[in-house]
């Protein structure tokens, strides 16, 4: 049942206009995590409305599930639930025509045009406005930390980066990630930087508010607005650079084996570890399997490798059988050279702390040995020497290199002296990269192959 605020009653109308445009336009959003499928249905879960449509610019916040049949041999499906911000205009100024989303035929909306609004500054400033005096609008609770202020009048832009959600920067200042598909619990991308900003860790911007709902009693995080780290580069761009000039890079890498490392330590101080032996680490070495079997079914290429891969998980597996344990704890859990913010004067920052998007909430929660965010970050610069021409498969191995050095001078622990470990994690991570991009990007999909043919046949006993 849909929770609705709706003063100037137009939602009705909104939402049967909406119907036949969002079914092609979705599909086609980068964050629109079904792709493939097709779009049956919408069930609105609730529609609030924050500028009536009567006005220049009418502005509706709305948390849809969408229906489409399940992957085939998939399990049946409820719908994903996306969050939208819609804006209704009599006309679209041309500024606004990536943000279209289509034209009203009939009804009392006929005529009007109605749009992304995360692209118009006026609607976005007016979310930064709502979180500055922490409002209350129907379902949509507006919050911040008491402490941090935000000074009114900052003007939005919207990102344009290549993203699984939608980003707002405000001046250079505030930068607010609002999620698109979202799913009810505790967020991760808000609970881990809330619990590195109380133990005093600089590596993560700490975060300043968050939008939540509880629609029908279910708790949503929407959105977490966070300082904007001005002027900074990603690691993934900084690594292109310097591969572009064969420069070397291990310098860097080393500073963010460094950065690694102090996040973990604060999240294991901050958030409780566990101990993972014989009866704990099999569910994580089944995961590890169903989700090999998973990716060889969705991407048929990935089948000839997958006996060479599963070594890697027996051979872990053999170890817990002998007695061996390890600390699992609270990590990134999608750790990549994308994630890694550089200040123009020096210093690494995470972000993004979200976890895999594709995996349940759960999974994503549970602590798990930190090598798992050191196995991502060695993947990533696999990737990043692997997408220039010609690869540099040894700039990438130097790297590796640096970065374990430095998370090891942070930490006092060498992720390489836990060989079967890593290696069961970086073939775990190169797993959900071939299926990632198989979807999302398939023109990608030769570069986690590669590492593919070398995990399959590599063993580190
Ligand atoms: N605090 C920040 N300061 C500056 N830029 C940021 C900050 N947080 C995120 N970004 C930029 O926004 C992009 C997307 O953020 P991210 O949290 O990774 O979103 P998504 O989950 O949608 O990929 C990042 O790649 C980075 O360029
Ligand atoms: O940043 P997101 O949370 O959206 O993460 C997803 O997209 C990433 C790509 O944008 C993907 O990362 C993979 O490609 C990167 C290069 O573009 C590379 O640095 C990473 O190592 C590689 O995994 C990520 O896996 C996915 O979850």
């Amino acid at each position: 049942m849909a929770e609705t605020v709706t003063p100037s009653g137009t939602t009705g109308s909104l939402l049967a206009s909406l119907d036949p445009l969002l079914r092609t336009w979705l599909p086609r959003q980068r964050w629109f995590a079904g792709k493939g499928r097709p779009v049956t249905a919408f069930t609105p879960v609730t529609v609030t409305e924050l500028l009536p449509s009567g006005g220049r610019v009418g502005l509706y916040h709305l948390l849809l599930r969408v229906h489409q049949p399940s992957a085939p041999g998939g399990e049946p499906h409820p719908g994903d639930c996306y969050q939208l911000l819609v804006g209704v205009r009599r006309a679209l100024p041309p500024r606004l025509a990536p943000a279209l989303i289509g034209h009203v035929a009939k009804g009392p909306l006929a005529g009007c045009t109605v749009y992304d609004a995360l692209y118009d500054p006026r609607p976005a400033e007016l979310l930064l406005e709502a979180l500055r005096r922490r409002t209350r609008i129907g379902v949509l609770r507006f919050e911040r930390d008491a402490r941090q202020e935000i000074r009114p009048g900052l003007v939005a832009r919207l990102m344009t980066a290549e993203q699984s959600n939608s980003s707002v920067v405000y001046g250079d200042t505030f930068i607010l990630k609002v999620l698109r598909r979202v799913v009810p619990g505790v967020n991760p991308d808000l609970e881990l930087p809330l619990a590195l900003a109380r133990e005093g860790c600089p590596r993560v911007p700490a975060p300043t508010g968050w939008l939540r709902a509880e629609p029908g009693g279910e708790p949503y995080v929407l959105a977490v607005l966070q300082p904007y780290v001005s002027g900074a580069s990603d690691g993934w761009e900084l690594a292109l650079r310097e591969l572009a000039k064969g420069e070397d890079f291990t310098a860097e890498a080393h500073a963010l084996g460094r950065a690694t490392a102090e996040v973990h330590t604060a999240l294991a101080r901050a958030l409780p570890t566990v101990t993972l032996g014989r009866g704990q680490l099999e569910p994580l070495v089944d995961g590890m399997t169903e989700r090999l079997a998973a990716a060889a079914r969705a991407v048929p290429a990935l089948a000839p490798y997958e006996p060479g891969l599963r070594s890697a998980y027996t051979a872990l597996a053999a170890l817990a059988a002998e007695g061996r344990t390890w600390t699992a704890q609270r990590v990134h859990g999608d750790l990549h050279l994308g994630q890694c913010l550089r200040a123009p004067a020096g210093g690494w920052s995470l972000i993004d702390f979200e976890g895999e998007p594709a995996r349940p909430l759960a999974e994503r929660r549970m602590p798990q040995p930190a090598v798992r965010d050191v196995a991502g970050m060695l993947r990533s610069f696999d990737y990043a020497a692997r997408s220039v021409r010609p690869p540099d498969p040894g700039w990438a191995h130097a790297c590796r290199a640096a970065y374990c050095s430095g998370y090891a001078e942070a930490s006092g622990r060498d992720p390489r002296t836990d060989p079967v470990l890593l290696r069961a994690y970086e073939t775990d991570k190169a797993v959900y990269e071939v299926v990632y991009e198989a979807r999302h990007r398939p023109d990608w999909l030769p570069v986690p192959m590669s590492a593919i043919r070398r995990l399959a046949t590599s063993d580190p006993t």
